[in-house]
């Protein structure tokens, strides 16, 4: 009893609801301060597990850990013991459980410690993916694990560990090449899809849907990779101290001359626009090891059955992008936009690694097709038009990444689906900043994934007649209807204003949200700049208020991003490339639909909902 007293006060409570003032924040933050210093980054809340990122590695995730938690249950980390025991027994698995992943306190980052006694013992996430396997395999119901957390926190690490987890207690031979699928899929989506951000040096640019499917005797079989909102706009702008896209770096550093030449490639980052904007920092970053990353992505590209011919195509499109990223729009006669002569070679090059034809690309970039009334106008855009034109338009052209490298397939002939759907860009944010869930694409059942669980708890606390208050917790539902609500929410706004005739600007849409919510909305607050404050910002601005806070959104660009066309030209000209993967990002039947495209905030809605 002693010695448990004594572990209590040195390394604080292995459940949080064990805490005796569990509603106070500060004894909850100073419990998890006290595990962490102590090693023990794992705590549990119920069944819910908190983690906290060590930034290094406490050699806690080996095999022989991994062989530990095999079998061994979760409810053994005491004091849950009856809880769970009991939620076995009856049957009554919780079918998801929420990894909540918190940021590490950046101070505490560094601390040395040697004692890495009983670590393994609270090594947490493998129980929490053994008892999601267990269950799977005895009670063969579906299981999910829900990982969430700001930039940084270690979502990506904790979903890889799980997925070894998963790789390495499941069975052998047969099943051998979709389980190094599974691991390999990571490599290769975050080539794609990861980049160094002044946050994290490897932060997933989108987020992340996984699911694996195993058959009968617990053997994994196959899986999809479903991304949401790729941030497209980092393809062609990179705020100071961040980079482009893993892929850029590592192709020009990793790979050999002979395929840098057949791409007309130079292994000089500083020659690339879209590569250079971060700043110099990003031209030797210690952090990334593009070289050996690249070998990795080959690897995994061979592994998940990508052919010569494809992959040739896929780095020949990201090749296009570096080249296309030189091309400099000028002002000629008129105003109007041309290509100078100076980017005349980098036109050409892309021209030739996308395989479509000079002119057409040329004049897509300087020009607008319009239908009206079954006919076809075509006019000179100015240089600013041309500008904001090809910059959006090479948005899209990332898009790539969508359909071809990852490629379509079927959970059972074992290959995956990866997809990385087109989405918003840089407006992202708009759903990504208060709500990171949102951001895995999990927004609703991630609230209510909180709920189910206080409520599961409260209930059950209530039945067996314990004394218990009972917490009033946050309800995000008014605010997610605030945003998706057919007709009256925040994106069915938007899409009016960003379809209907006349005007529209972003300073409409601020006015026409006020008019909807009113000024002071219990989650919405976007007041009128008074005389007093009467900065132009003010006029700029809309608050919501988030159950993890208020946010403030500046208006500039919402309508612009939402809209996420792809003018005609440009997407006639590469439905026509020969480059596979270009010519498939845009199929011809696109040009040929009548329906207007849907606006970003609307396939992003409808993304998630479908999945
Ligand atoms: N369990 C862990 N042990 C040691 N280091 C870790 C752990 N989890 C995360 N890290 C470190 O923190 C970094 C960031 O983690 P990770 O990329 O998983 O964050 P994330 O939550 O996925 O971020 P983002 O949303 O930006 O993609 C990792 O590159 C790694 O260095």
């Amino acid at each position: 009893m002693e010695g448990h007293l004594h572990a209590r006060s040195t390394v604080g409570v292995h459940d949080a609801v064990l805490l005796e003032k569990y509603l106070d924040e500060d004894v909850f933050i100073d419990n998890l301060d006290k595990r962490f210093k102590a090693n023990h980054i794992y705590t549990y809340i119920g069944p819910v597990l908190i983690i906290v990122n060590p930034y290094r590695e406490l050699g806690i995730h080996s095999k022989q850990h991994m062989k530990d938690y095999r079998n061994v249950h979760f409810f053994e980390v005491p004091p849950h013991v009856r809880r769970h025991s009991r939620h076995f027994r009856a049957g009554k698995k919780v079918a998801a459980t929420l990894a909540a992943v918190k940021a590490a306190v950046d101070e505490n980052s560094g601390i040395a410690l040697d004692d890495l006694e009983a670590t393994h013992r609270e090594n947490a996430k493998f129980a929490i993916a053994d008892t999601a396997y267990r269950s799977l395999k005895q009670e063969n119901r579906d299981q999910c694990v829900l990982i969430s957390g700001e930039s940084g926190a270690g979502k990506t690490e904790a979903s890889k560990r799980i997925l070894e987890y998963v790789a390495n207690a499941s069975g052998h031979s047969v099943v051998a090449q979709v389980k190094e699928m599974l691991l390999l899929s990571n490599p290769l989506l975050e080539a794609f899809g990861n980049a160094t951000t002044t946050r994290n040096d490897n932060s997933s640019r989108f987020g992340k849907y996984m699911d694996i499917a195993f058959d009968f005797k617990g053997e994994p079989v196959g899986g999809h990779i479903l991304s949401y909102l790729l941030e497209k706009s980092r393809v062609v702008y990179q705020a100071n101290g961040e980079r482009n896209f893993h892929i850029f770096y590592q192709l020009l550093n990793g790979a050999s001359d002979e395929r840098l030449s057949s791409l007309h490639l130079t292994r000089d980052i500083s020659q690339y626009q879209y590569m250079k904007q971060g700043g110099g920092n990003q031209h030797s970053h210690k952090s990334q090891d593009d070289v050996g990353q690249w070998k990795i992505m080959e690897h995994a590209m061979d592994t998940c059955g990508v052919q010569a011919e494809e992959k040739k195509h896929i780095l020949s499109t990201v090749a296009g992008i570096l080249h296309l990223g030189n091309v400099e729009l000028e002002e000629g006669p008129n105003n109007y936009a041309e290509v100078p002569a100076k980017s005349r070679d980098a036109l050409l090059k892309a021209v030739q690694l996308f395989g479509c034809a000079a002119d057409a690309l040329e004049k897509a970039l300087t020009h607008r097709t319009i239908e009206a009334r079954g006919e076809f106008v075509t006019t000179p855009l100015n240089k600013e038009q041309g500008d904001i034109r090809s910059l959006r338009d090479r948005f899209r052209i990332i898009s790539i990444m969508d359909e071809e490298c990852l490629r379509p397939g079927d959970p059972t002939d074992a290959t995956f689906l990866h997809k990385m759907r087109n989405s918003f860009g840089a407006s992202h944010q708009f759903f990504k900043a208060p709500q990171p869930s949102v951001k895995r694409g999990t927004k609703t059942a991630d609230q209510g994934l909180i709920e189910l669980t206080l409520k599961s708890e409260q209930e059950e606390y209530l039945r067996e007649g314990i004394q218990w208050t009972t917490i009033e917790f946050f309800d995000n539902k008014p605010i997610c209807q605030m945003i998706e609500t057919v007709h009256k929410g925040i994106i069915s706004i938007m899409d009016e204003e960003c379809l209907r005739p006349g005007d529209p600007t972003d300073a409409t849409f601020l006015h026409k949200m006020r008019n909807s919510f009113g000024t002071s909305h219990q989650f919405f607050k976007a007041p009128q700049p008074s005389v007093k404050r009467g900065t132009k910002t003010a006029d700029q601005e809309f608050i919501l208020l988030h159950y993890a806070g208020s946010v403030t959104y500046n208006i500039l660009g919402f309508l612009d991003k939402n809209n996420d066309l792809l003018f005609r030209d440009l997407k006639d000209t590469m439905s026509k490339a020969k480059n596979e993967v270009v010519n498939a990002v845009y199929p011809k039947s696109e040009l040929e639909g009548k329906k207007r495209p849907d606006t970003a905030a609307t396939q992003f809605k409808s993304s998630v909902n479908n999945n």
